[in-house]
């Protein structure tokens, strides 16, 4: 459905986005995430063709935007971070001119205006003057303005930013909708965001994507050891000593009291446990547990959450890179260390490429 091939986008010898190469199959939900200033709304205005890129190519169900962009843009719906509202008009008056500026036959519109009023939950509201309407109906008729032409794809720049929780949560269901018929990327700040609603986030960082992969599955990826929190009981010099034993194990935390205001008992201990690697150490712990006598009341497995990845990735400069086709780990390049060439290559391109559309 989309393709980013190698674009990099300079602004005035500061360089927004680099060598960002990704694609997106057909019904994905992607989460774009990344600190302030990481590049997000530059690439999404280049994909929707409102920036041109300095290098590289930018391809919409196969369709070039640089050589066909308006046939490109046609199969895109848009809302920017500040939807492109009139605040003088009224809803229905708004829909009607947003279908005209998109080529949308006369004996369309009104099929076309009323589907997406029904879906955005704008029913009622034709008449309202859009200065009247509070963020999240801006919000809805944004999205309304998004999917008039029927669009594949859906580029969503922060589309919950400034809402309050209710309409956060309203947005979010009408998101999930829209994904059931579109290819939809959307970028965030809010990382139970990503969780709820996409099947694969992006974390980008000064320009450059550092991670691609399922939300679910990242935290496994990411790390580097094993690890497992357990509960057990019986004696805990026993339990330590047994674990110990275990050649698969490197460290044990005892992690007591395990609930505020809890004392810590004689009976149960509560441990996280670390793998030497990356190897599964449950089924080892079970059965040594079993054999000597310690129940294991509870065992799970610990996963970094998508907070500490995106804190690990963009705090400092991202020294791992990880794809979503198997996690192999790259060494990302700190700026100092770039080659000459590499250096060459983007004075080479700040000299080039510009604006257009805006
Ligand atoms: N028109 C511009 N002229 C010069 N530099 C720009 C321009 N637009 C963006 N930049 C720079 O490009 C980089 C990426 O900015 P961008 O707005 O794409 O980031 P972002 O990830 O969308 O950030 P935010 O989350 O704050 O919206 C930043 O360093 C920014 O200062």
């Amino acid at each position: 459905m989309l393709e980013v091939r190698e674009v990099s986008k300079m602004y005035e010898n500061q360089r927004g986005v680099r060598h960002m190469d990704f694609s997106m199959s057909r019904g994905e939900i992607v989460g774009f995430l990344g600190p302030n200033g990481a590049g997000k709304t530059t690439t999404m205005r280049m994909i929707t063709g409102y920036l041109n890129p300095t290098k590289g190519k930018i391809l919409v169900d196969g369709l070039s935007m640089a050589e066909h962009p308006k046939k490109a843009r046609r199969k895109i719906g848009y809302l920017p971070e500040t939807p492109p509202l009139y605040p003088e008009m009224s809803v229905g008056a708004y829909l009607k001119f947003v279908a005209d500026l998109r080529d949308i036959p006369i004996r369309e519109q009104r099929i076309r205006i009323g589907e997406a009023v029904e879906k955005l939950g704008l029913k009622g509201r034709e008449k309202q003057i859009i200065k009247g309407l509070s963020k999240g109906y801006r919000q809805r008729l944004g999205l309304a303005q998004a999917i008039l032409h029927q669009p594949d794809l859906l580029i969503l720049d922060e589309p919950t930013s400034g809402l309050d929780p209710k309409q956060i949560i309203e947005i979010r269901q009408l998101i999930k909708e829209l994904g059931e018929k579109h290819t939809v990327l959307l970028s965030t700040h809010i990382l139970p965001e990503v969780n709820t609603l996409c099947n694969r986030v992006l974390i980008i960082n000064q320009g450059q994507i550092v991670l691609d992969g399922n939300p679910e599955e990242l935290g496994g990826q990411m790390e580097s050891k094993f690890q497992v929190s357990l509960e057990i009981r019986g004696e805990r010099e026993h339990i330590l000593r047994e674990l110990a034993l275990l050649p698969q194990v490197e460290a044990v935390k005892i992690r007591e009291p395990s609930a505020p205001g809890q004392e810590a008992s004689s009976e149960t201990s509560s441990l996280l446990v670390s793998a030497r690697d990356r190897t599964d150490i449950r089924e080892a712990i079970f059965f040594r547990m079993a054999e000597r006598g310690l129940p294991i009341l509870e065992m799970k497995r610990e996963n970094l959450s998508l907070e500490d990845i995106f804190l690990q990735l963009t705090s400092q400069d991202p020294s791992v890179v990880i794809r979503e086709d198997g996690a192999v780990p790259q060494t990302a390049e700190p700026a100092e260390n770039r080659s000459d060439e590499d250096k060459a290559e983007e004075e080479t391109e700040a000299g080039e490429g510009g604006d257009s559309r805006a």
